[in-house]
Formats: structure tokens, C-alpha cells, sequence
């Protein structure tokens, strides 16, 4: 791996102490960094170098998910530097170019700068208009530009921030972080499906009834109702996350895929996705919000009376629709979705159900078989098989599978920051496809902005509201 200088936008911020310190310094003793590396970390907190260096120690004391390890989290510290910087005000980029070129001489590296935008959206536009104008983008090695979410908050906005990006980089150095495109279950649906032609053949409509997508908390909104308020499931979820994994399931890998050519298949399969009709606002989406409830055997507030939220909020904390792909795949195969906070489980699986003939053997116990790709918290794929109970004279349905152990692979974040080291944008965001997620929920916005959906409630701690169920039991279905 190049040299590099790794430009943090955001230093002082959550999500750098939750999950981009903690995951460099996970590739850090995973030997992945590069061998000489200049972390610039910016923030306008007047902090020192030492300070900062003082936080990442306590952050990966908290949130790394290996232990911390006293010979070496120095050296690994002395890689950052802090530098106070208003990403506001013109002089702190002529100030950040000299610093960051001085780092670059003392350390002998090349002008290759990675910026990972760890900052709020609305400062986006000026930081890129900046690094520009500054000359810092304007380097002689390459430059990358990592860019955190939500990419937009609507069709139009996504388009305007695309535009203002593009007018300083080139799509093949942008790289829109999807953190579900890094988490290893998902990153392991090809291999699971390419090697194993007893897969491949399953994976169309002749074989398949339908597919599930779950993406449930039980987490409530927390701390984050400003953002989440406005936002909903819809936006937080659905728009990236979930169309990502419906993506990611979709593609046929007949023989291995360049990124490119990745890339270009998710492309065509949200291009193949209906289009969000009035018939679909009225019938096939559902937008629920949880009341109070309990979750994990403590009594829990209802969404309207958290902290931060309107009293009178319509905002969705729940999220389910049915969708279609119209491709040779997969046209007449419903892909059902559905998010939520507050529910019963934490767990995010993709069930891929199997048509099953034999309606007539339901009263032996014969169900049908499902493929279940467990991605969050649990790692695991298993399958369904029917198993004859000889003593009863019925079938037993039986889970053959494996099983990962979280926190003996590498995360999700280190996934991606590897990959935007070493220049691999396979598991991030392409445009098209951040374009075509919110042209697909654009319909859907609008109805719920103009209040035009209705408004289903749930208990906290349950499994959605009723419409969630009713919507998959109309076609001869259940969540699975
Ligand atoms: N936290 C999370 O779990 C997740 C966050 N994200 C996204 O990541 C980004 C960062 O989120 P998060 O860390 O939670 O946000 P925080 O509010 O915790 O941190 C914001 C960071 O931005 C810096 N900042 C704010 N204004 C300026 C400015 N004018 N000039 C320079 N720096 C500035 C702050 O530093 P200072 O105050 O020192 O200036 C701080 O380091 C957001 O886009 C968010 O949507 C995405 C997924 C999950
Ligand atoms: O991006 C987000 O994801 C988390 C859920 O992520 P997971 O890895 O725990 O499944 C969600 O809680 C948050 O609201 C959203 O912004």
C-alpha cells in the first residue's frame, strides 16, 4: 500500500471515536496501514496533538473490538496530528495545506491524500469548494474523497451534492460509505452464491417465492431525534441500506465480477425496480411509528414523547414494502423490506423462501425451505430443510448452517477504510445507484411528507404494526 496522508474532517465527532479510530487502529495491528502514514485529524475544538491523541486512546479503550495493546498503541498514536481548522473560514485551508505539506517532508511521503468527510452535509459543499481553491486536492499523487452519510436528503438535493463534488473530483475518487457494504455477511453474498452451483441454480424465480429483507432495532431514537426527526426510517434506512442489500442480493454472479461490472448489475436492478405507484402508496408500503412499549424487560417511552422529537411528530420509526424486480430473474418474485426501531430483536437477515409444492404435506410438518443470510448481530447462513420425526410420523423443519463469530473479523468500518486505502471502491456507493435509490423513495417522500400515507402505530418491542404482517400474509406469506 501507497503512503499516504489520511485527512480526518471531523475529528472530534461520534462516529470518528466510535468506529474510524477504533478501525485504524484494528488495521493497524492487523499490519494494513500503510508503512508510513500522516493522520491529520481537524476539528475547530482547540485541542493539541497530544489531546487528541489522549481521546483516540480513550476511544479505543471503549469501542475497539480488540484489546488495546500497551507496546504498541503509541506508535500507533503518534501517527495523528490535530489541527485546529473552521472548515467555514478560507484561511484554515492555507493553513492545513502548509501543516499537511510539512508532515509530508518530515515524514518523506508522496502528496497522496485520502479526505474522509466525517461532518455534517451542509458543510460538504464549501469543504470540497476549499480543498480545491487551496490547491490541497490539487495533488501530484491521487486523491480520494470519502464521503459519510446521508448523501442528500431528498432526489434534488442528492443531485446538488453530487454536482458540487464532481466539480473538484472524478466519481472514480469518490467514495460514498455505506456501512452495510461492509459488514462481512454482505460482502460474502457472492461467495457464497458463485462458488456453489447448487446456489447459482436456485437463485431465479423458478425456484425462489419471495425474499425478506429485515433490518430491525431495539435500539429507540436515542440521542439523535434532530437528525432522525426529519430523517425517519425511510431516509436513516431504507433509501441506502436496505436498497443496498436488495442489490446486493439481486446480482447473479455467474463467474467472478469486476467492481465494475458489479457496479453496472446493481445498476440495472434499480433500474429494474417498479416504480413506486399510488397503488403501491396505498397497498404495499407501510409507515409505522412504535408507542410506548417494553423492550428486553424494561418499559420503554413511545416515539412522540422522546426527547427532541414534535409532539405530534408523523415521522416513521418503522418502515416495510413490497417491491418487484422486473428483470429475467426476478420478475413476479415480491422482495419484501421493512426497518424498524424499537422492536422485539436487533437483527438484520436477508431470507431468501423456496417455492414448496407440496401444499398438500403442510398438516405432516412440511414447510418450505429458506435460505437465511444472518448479517447483524449474529453472522451465519443456514438453510431449512424438512427432517422426517419417525416416532411422530411428521416432519421436523431442521437449520443446517454455519455460524461467524463477530469480533473475530474484521468490522465493517475497517472493511472500507482498507478499501479506501488501497483504491477499491467494490463496496461503496456509485452514484447511479444513490440516484436511482432516491428516484425509487422520492414517490414515497412525498406521500409522507404530504401525510398521504397512513400512519400505523406499534408497541415498542413488538414486531411492526399489524399492516406489516397483513402486507405479506395477502400473498400467502410470513415474515420469516
Ligand atoms: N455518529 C454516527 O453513528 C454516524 C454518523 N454518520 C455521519 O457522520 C458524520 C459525522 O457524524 P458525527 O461524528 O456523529 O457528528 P458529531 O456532531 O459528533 O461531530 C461533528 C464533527 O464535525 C466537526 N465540525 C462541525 N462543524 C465544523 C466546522 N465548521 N469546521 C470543522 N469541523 C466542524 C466537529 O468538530 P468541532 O466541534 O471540534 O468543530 C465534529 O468533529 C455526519 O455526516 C453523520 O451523518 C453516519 C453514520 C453514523
Ligand atoms: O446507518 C445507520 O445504521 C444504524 C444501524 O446499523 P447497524 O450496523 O447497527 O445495523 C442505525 O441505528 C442508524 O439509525 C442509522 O443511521
Amino acid at each position: 500500500m501507497e503512503n499516504m496522508t489520511f485527512v480526518l474532517f471531523g475529528a472530534t465527532g461520534d462516529l470518528a471515536k466510535r468506529k474510524i479510530y477504533p478501525a485504524l487502529y484494528n488495521l493497524y495491528l492487523d499490519g494494513k496501514l500503510p508503512q508510513s502514514i500522516s493522520v491529520i485529524g481537524l476539528g475547530r475544538t482547540p485541542l493539541s496533538s497530544e489531546d487528541l491523541q489522549a481521546q483516540i486512546h480513550e476511544a479505543l479503550n471503549e469501542f475497539s473490538r480488540r484489546d488495546v495493546l500497551r507496546d504498541n498503541v503509541q506508535d500507533f498514536l503518534n501517527k495523528f496530528r490535530y489541527f485546529i481548522f473552521d472548515a467555514m473560514k478560507e484561511e484554515s485551508y492555507e493553513n492545513l495545506r502548509a501543516f499537511m505539506e510539512e508532515r509530508e517532508a518530515e515524514l518523506g511521503i508522496p502528496d497522496n491524500r485520502l479526505f474522509y468527510l466525517s461532518v455534517a452535509p451542509r458543510l460538504i459543499d464549501n469543504i470540497v469548494k476549499q480543498l480545491d481553491a487551496s490547491g490541497i486536492s490539487r495533488t501530484g499523487g491521487w486523491r480520494r474523497l470519502i464521503v459519510e452519510k446521508p448523501f442528500g436528503t431528498d432526489l434534488a438535493s442528492a443531485r446538488e451534492l453530487n454536482a458540487s463534488l464532481k466539480e473538484v473530483f472524478v466519481e472514480e475518487e469518490i467514495y460514498r460509505i455505506d456501512h452495510y457494504l461492509g459488514k462481512p455477511m454482505v460482502q460474502n453474498i457472492e461467495s457464497l452464491i458463485r462458488p456453489n452451483p447448487i446456489l447459482q441454480a436456485l437463485w431465479d424465480h423458478k425456484q425462489i417465492s419471495n425474499v425478506q429483507i429485515t433490518a430491525s432495532e431495539t435500539v429507540g431514537v436515542g440521542s439523535r431525534a434532530s437528525y432522525y426527526d426529519k430523517a425517519g426510517a425511510i431516509r436513516d434506512m431504507v433509501q441506502n441500506h436496505l436498497l443496498q442489500l436488495v442489490m446486493m442480493t439481486a446480482v447473479h454472479h455467474e463467474r467472478k465480477l469486476t467492481s465494475d461490472q458489479i457496479e453496472q448489475k446493481k445498476r440495472e436492478i434499480m433500474e429494474s425496480i417498479n416504480p413506486v405507484s399510488d397503488e403501491d402508496l396505498q397497498n404495499n408500503i407501510i409507515r409505522g411509528q412504535y408507542q410506548a412499549g417494553v423492550v428486553s424487560g424494561k418499559a420503554v417511552k413511545g416515539y412522540q414523547d422522546e426527547d427532541g422529537v414534535e409532539d405530534d411528530s408523523t415521522n416513521d420509526t418503522f418502515f416495510a414494502a413490497k417491491l418487484c424486480i422486473n428483470n429475467e430473474h426476478w420478475s413476479g418474485i415480491p422482495f419484501y423490506i421493512r426497518t424498524g426501531k424499537r422492536m422485539d430483536q436487533k437483527s438484520t437477515r436477508i431470507v431468501i423462501e423456496f417455492k414448496q409444492d407440496s401444499d398438500a404435506e403442510k398438516d405432516v410438518g412440511i414447510v418450505s425451505n429458506l435460505l437465511v443470510i444472518e448479517i447483524n448481530p449474529n453472522e451465519s447462513v443456514s438453510l431449512r430443510v424438512n427432517v422426517a420425526d419417525h416416532s411422530s410420523e411428521k416432519f421436523e423443519p431442521t437449520y443446517i448452517g454455519f455460524s461467524k463469530h463477530p469480533g473475530h473479523q474484521p468490522e465493517a468500518y475497517e472493511r472500507l477504510l482498507y478499501d479506501g486505502m488501497i483504491g477499491d471502491s467494490t463496496f461503496f456507493a456509485h452514484w447511479h445507484e444513490v440516484e436511482l435509490s432516491w428516484e425509487w423513495v422520492q414517490p414515497i417522500l412525498d406521500a409522507f411528507a404530504n401525510d398521504e400515507a397512513p400512519l400505523h402505530t406499534y408497541p415498542a418491542g413488538s414486531t411492526g404494526p399489524d399492516a406489516s404482517h397483513e402486507l405479506i400474509e395477502r400473498d400467502g406469506f410470513e415474515w420469516n
